[in-house]
């Protein structure tokens, strides 16, 4: 089974993915969470009723009353996202940030229209692609109306001699690649949240999948947006690159709603891969890992997957420690899709064997390709058993990276040890670049009294250790209203009164996701 062959997964509020695929917690892990104080919290809160909410007449008239929704169930599958703090906010019955209406546009003019209805009344509206959001980018600083782009789903001008294709921006990924498995392609862009996350979202946040390594970020595979915005239409991307001007696509891609809603995109395909490949490797330390992912991704040759997890991470992920012969150490895996990988898969092993590490063959490679997806789906039953499981993640220079792990890790440690809470903190590496490389964490705790305070206090810390080691606050889950300030920082006032100016061209009457991504002038 390949990712062209998932179905398309109806996501339900306050849990993840597919509810027919639910997972029991191990009985080692719960043995193992004993020892961070883990205990069961108490069972979770019926949601208070709520009332439908009301739409505007002029909306109605616009998209026909079949598409715009007002009854609370609607509403509240529209509500927020799946971080853990909105799953704990959902599992507390918090109605909180909920849409006054859902509207389900059917084509790029049914947006445009919107955003004038919604502009000319002061309306905020808020882009719905597949609502996986974890950085808050769902839930704007005042009532709203969700707009679910679900019907933008078309697959066309597909242009086999260029390997392009245009995608609607509801379209599912899961979708996307079946439509494509027909034409002999692959988009090659498979997130964590694969199963729920929508072509639109990856868009607007920049997403990276994990064959980033071969395939690239999505923003790298994107050659052409189409927008709307209150003002009117922005259609870039006559050429795949060009010198004229700053390159505009830019703009939107990242933008997260804030400066109009991509109803399509143009993006690179490939040919679907003929042989796919994983396999394991052990490494000594973190350390020796990452010299070895490092000449890797600055020498080559690079592999479709790599990813490297440090030694905390390697002990949970191996249920089992024989896979690593024995030894102690860390496990990478590395995959190769295409044709001919025999050749680059022994170029690869001729680098890493030189840089130390030891092959651990194809069971390794598997076993990770086989759960790749169902990794997320243990966060519920953790949280069910009282847990806190949270993830963050964020990007530096290779020269700043080991600082930059131990400044978090010691944050995250520090924050929740002193909540009376001491956490396990994994990492690990899965988007490499010439110069860099992103670190991914996630912490496990016992949940205190007010577990969204007591992350909101772990998370600050570790955003500010971030910045102050020289990583940047995300590296592909996007701003939302989590980063907005550490964002705001970041890239400094001058540059975030440039993004406001531009916003205030395109959205006058400031309606479009206020509060997202940009703090509000
Ligand atoms: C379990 C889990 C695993 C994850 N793993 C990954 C991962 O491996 N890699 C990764 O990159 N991310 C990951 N994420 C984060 C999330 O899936 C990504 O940010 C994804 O790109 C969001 O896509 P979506 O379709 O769900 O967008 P949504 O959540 O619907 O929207 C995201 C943001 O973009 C805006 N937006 C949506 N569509 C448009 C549009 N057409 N035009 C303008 N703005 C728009 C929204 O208003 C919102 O602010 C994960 C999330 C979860 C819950």
């Amino acid at each position: 089974m390949t990712e062209s062959d998932l179905p398309v997964v109806q996501l339900t509020p306050g849990r993840w993915g597919d509810p027919a695929q639910t997972v029991e917690v191990p009985e080692a892990a719960l043995a193992a969470l004993k020892h961070l104080g883990v205990r069961r919290t108490g069972v979770a809160v019926e949601a208070e009723q709520v009332v439908d909410g009301e739409a505007p007449g002029a909306l109605v008239e616009l998209l026909g009353v079949e598409h715009v929704k007002v009854d609370s169930d609607s509403r509240w599958a529209h509500t927020r996202g799946y971080s853990t703090p909105d799953l704990l906010r959902a599992r507390a019955g918090d109605r909180a940030d909920m849409p006054e209406a859902v509207l389900f546009p059917g084509s790029h003019e049914d947006v445009l229209g919107v955003l004038r209805v919604c502009s000319e009344l002061g309306l905020a509206v808020v882009p719905y692609a597949g609502g996986t959001s974890v950085v808050g980018g769902l839930a704007p600083s005042r009532s709203f109306v969700a707009m679910d782009l679900r019907r933008l789903d078309q697959v066309d001008e597909l242009d086999e001699i260029s390997r392009t294709v245009r995608l609607g921006a509801g379209l599912r990924g899961t979708a996307a690649e079946a439509a494509l498995k027909d034409e002999g392609y692959t988009l090659g862009h498979f997130p964590q949240s694969y199963e729920g996350a929508s072509i639109g979202g990856y868009a607007a946040t920049r997403s990276s999948g994990q064959s980033s390594a071969g395939y690239g970020r999505f923003d790298q595979m994107v050659v052409g947006v189409t927008v709307a915005t209150p003002r009117g239409t922005v259609e870039l991307g006559r050429a795949p690159m060009s010198a004229a001007g700053p390159d505009l696509r830019q703009l939107w891609l990242g933008s997260e709603g804030a400066l109009g809603i991509i109803t399509s995109v143009v993006v690179r395909i490939r040919p679907r891969p003929v042989e796919r490949f994983f396999e394991g490797w052990r490494f000594g330390s973190f350390a020796q890992g990452l010299d070895a992912i490092r000449r890797l991704a600055q020498d080559g040759p690079l592999p479709t997957v790599l990813r490297l997890s440090d030694e905390a991470e390697t002990a949970v992920n191996l249920a089992d420690p024989e896979v690593l012969g024995g030894a102690s150490g860390v496990q990478a895996i590395v995959g190769f899709e295409g044709t001919a990988t025999a050749v680059r898969r022994a170029a690869v092993a001729e680098v890493l064997v030189d840089a130390g590490g030891e092959p651990l063959g194809e069971e390794a490679g598997e076993t990770w390709r086989k759960g790749r997806y169902r990794a997320p789906y243990l966060r519920d039953p953790l949280l069910d058993e009282g847990a806190l499981v949270e993830t963050l993640e964020t990007a530096g220079f290779w020269s700043k990276l080991p600082a930059l792990k131990a400044a978090v890790t010691d944050a995250l440690v520090k924050s929740l040890g002193d909540q009376g809470t001491p956490p396990l903190v994994l990492c690990h590496v899965s988007h490499v670049y010439e110069t860099g490389a992103s670190l991914y964490f996630t912490v496990v705790c016992a949940q205190a009294e007010d577990p969204i305070g007591q992350w909101r206090q772990a998370k600050t810390a570790a955003s500010t250790a971030i910045a102050a080691a020289g990583g940047t606050i995300t590296h592909h889950h996007g701003v939302g209203t989590d980063h907005r300030d550490a964002y705001a920082a970041e890239i400094g006032p001058l540059a975030i009164e440039s993004l406001q100016a531009v916003k205030r061209v395109l959205d006058p009457n400031n309606v479009l996701s206020p509060g997202i991504l940009l703090p509000e002038n």
